[in-house]
């Protein structure tokens, strides 16, 4: 009996201990002569004395054997007052005499690590918050007593604004002190009986239970973005922190928790849609566009995981030499059911899905791997590519196309990037700041869209821009409105007291050329000369241009004789 790992305890009819083994001292912490004379009730907490006392007479009036692990789960009252978990099983010695033997094993361990277990299986590893899976379970509960009481709740759904840049700029370690101060941030600013739930990522869900009227919601939502949206230091500055949210109501916008999240969830896109740092219910008119748009944006992220995508190439033409003097690369998208889908389409959903960044990195990568390319075949061209704002604000854009140009070995001079004026204005001092790093590395850099956004002259002076491209709106009425042909004259006059180049977008005729050229352009793109083609057929495009038969650019006539006759014939458009 001494050399039992489990404790054994045995205790007459009236419930005193007659004995009890060395496990059983070291599991109780009492000695054995503490315990023999004593009730059996010396291991329980004083409430649950007399309900025991019942349970062991029942015991000795039908005694029979209990094996271990098959009773309830018991936890004892150590003679410090700490309670662990044992479990135990029952035999008698005498029933005659009435002693009952009980085999006590100390389970603490165990039910530590099952409770351990439990836990993982049911929170987030790093922030402590329930998972997604616990979450399914109380939402699912949430609904349940809420159809009970007749209550409504909100479900909110919250998502870090720019989370992957920083993720990827400053490193994992950085995002997830980003995420833990996210959800301490969160936790501090609900009440007790609300339940927050990280779903992986930078997702997470609140539940807000038993709401009277929306406004308090709106109080909540405002309240948890205030708490959010303050700067987070790291590395010595004042990282910007901002959140966008969106909110469902159980029983009036959805009673399932499935349709309750994917409404949550067109809500929160909706959210960030408008502006980031916000919130915003889900409203039945935002549903079918925003369903259109999520079915876009799950296409496209499969096309850009299977190759489904294209970047296609179109020429821009140096007016003075004939030559084309780069490409500018536009993405392609044919879908394998729905056809060719149209950028307009597809880049504002990928920028209102946060998916423009992966976008944007795929094009930045395989613009490097064909200028490499066309290098090596003794065809140096510079490539033009556009940037979206979201990138701009990217902290590791600068490191990530140098990672680009470095992998496929492409030289810098020959990558250009289109920045669209209001891009640049979104954030002036940043856009500044990252330009400039690119134009050191030896990137040029063009303003697009120029006309359109408000840039004024000061700021403009102060970016490392090299070209302008006049907006193809202005083009397109040059020919029928004096003022048009005067706002684009004086922005060609504007860039070339800056020194800076021009190239004119969307030309399609020959007497668009020809005020262009009468203007003092510098180059242009457009369907007139050709429109983006797959990468194999610029070397065809190019060898329709020589460079030998440049035109005199004041020559207006000859100018439209010698463009006319380059026009490759299967691409030209219009006149
Ligand atoms: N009517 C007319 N149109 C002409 C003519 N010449 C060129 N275009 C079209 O004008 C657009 C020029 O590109 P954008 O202003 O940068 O405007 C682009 C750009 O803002 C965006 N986009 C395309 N590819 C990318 C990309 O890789 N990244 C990002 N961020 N945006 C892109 O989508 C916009 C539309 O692209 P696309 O549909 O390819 O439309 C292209 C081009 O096909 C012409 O003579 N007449």
């Amino acid at each position: 009996m001494e050399a039992s790992p489990d404790g054994i305890l045995m205790v007459d009819r009236a419930g005193h201990i007659v004995m009890v083994n060395a496990a059983m001292e070291a599991i109780s912490g009492y000695a054995s002569e503490e315990l023999c004379g004593q009730s059996v009730g010396i291991f329980l907490p004083p409430a649950a004395r007399d309900a025991h006392a019942r349970q062991l007479e029942a015991y000795f009036r039908s005694p029979s054997g209990r094996p271990m692990g098959r009773g309830q789960d018991f936890r004892i009252m150590r003679k410090d007052g700490s309670l662990t978990a044992v479990a135990i099983a029952l035999g008698h010695t005498d029933v005659s005499g009435g002693t009952a033997v009980a085999f006590v094993r100390d389970i603490s361990d165990v039910r530590g690590l099952e409770a351990r277990i439990r836990f993982q299986a049911t929170h987030d590893t790093l922030t402590g918050l329930a998972n997604r899976w616990q979450f399914g379970l109380e939402l699912e509960q949430a609904i349940a007593v809420s159809e009970r009481t007749g209550q409504s709740f909100a479900l909110l759904l919250l998502d870090l604004d720019d989370f992957k840049a920083i993720n990827d700029g400053y490193g994992h370690a950085a995002g997830e002190r980003l995420l833990l101060e996210a959800s301490r941030r969160l936790q501090s600013a609900l009440r007790a009986g609300d339940t927050v739930a990280r779903l992986g990522g930078d997702e997470f869900t609140v539940v807000l239970p038993a709401i009277a009227q929306p406004q308090d919601v709106e109080q909540v939502a405002a309240k948890l973005l205030g708490v959010l949206c303050q700067p987070y230091r790291m590395h010595g500055f004042d990282l910007a922190f901002s959140a966008s949210l969106g909110i469902a109501v159980y029983p009036r916008d959805a009673r399932d928790a499935t349709t309750l999240l994917r409404y949550a969830d067109m809500a929160m896109y909706h959210a960030k849609n408008s502006g980031r740092a916000s919130y915003a219910f889900y409203a039945h008119h935002m549903g079918w566009r925003m369903e259109e748009k999520l079915q876009l944006r799950e296409q496209l992220k499969i096309a850009l995981d299977s190759d489904g995508l294209e970047l296609h190439y179109q020429p821009q033409v140096n007016v003075a030499t004939a030559e084309v003097e780069s490409v500018e690369a536009l993405l392609r998208w044919t879908h394998p059911q729905l056809g060719e889908i149209p950028p307009s389409r597809f880049i504002p959903v990928a920028e209102a899905t946060g998916m423009i960044l992966a976008l944007g990195a795929w094009v930045i990568d395989r613009a490097c791997r064909q200028i490499a390319a066309w290098t090596e075949a003794g065809l140096p061209l510079r490539v033009a590519v556009n940037l979206s704002t979201q990138q701009l604000r990217q902290v590791d854009l600068v490191e990530q196309i140098e990672r680009s140009l470095a992998r496929h070995g492409a030289r810098p001079d020959l990558l250009e990037i289109e920045v669209t004026e209001s891009e640049a204005m979104a954030d002036p001092e940043q856009a500044r700041q990252v330009l400039w790093r690119l134009q050191r590395l030896g990137i040029s850099i063009t303003l697009d869209d120029f006309g359109t956004g408000y840039s004024s002259l000061a700021y403009l002076k102060h970016l490392p821009v090299s070209r302008i491209k006049i907006d193809r709106d202005f083009l397109r009425p040059l020919l029928r409105s004096p003022e048009d042909a005067a706002l684009v004259r004086a922005i060609v006059v504007l860039a070339q007291t800056l020194g800076l180049r021009v190239v004119a977008e969307g030309v399609e005729s020959t007497e668009q050329l020809s005020l262009l050229v009468r203007y003092g352009c510098d180059a242009y793109q457009g369907w007139l000369f050709s429109k983006a083609v797959a990468a194999h057929q610029i070397a065809g495009l190019l060898r329709s241009a020589p460079p030998d038969d440049a035109l005199p650019p004041t020559h207006i006539d000859a100018a439209n004789e010698t463009w006319a006759r380059r026009i490759p014939s299967e691409v030209q458009l219009s006149k």
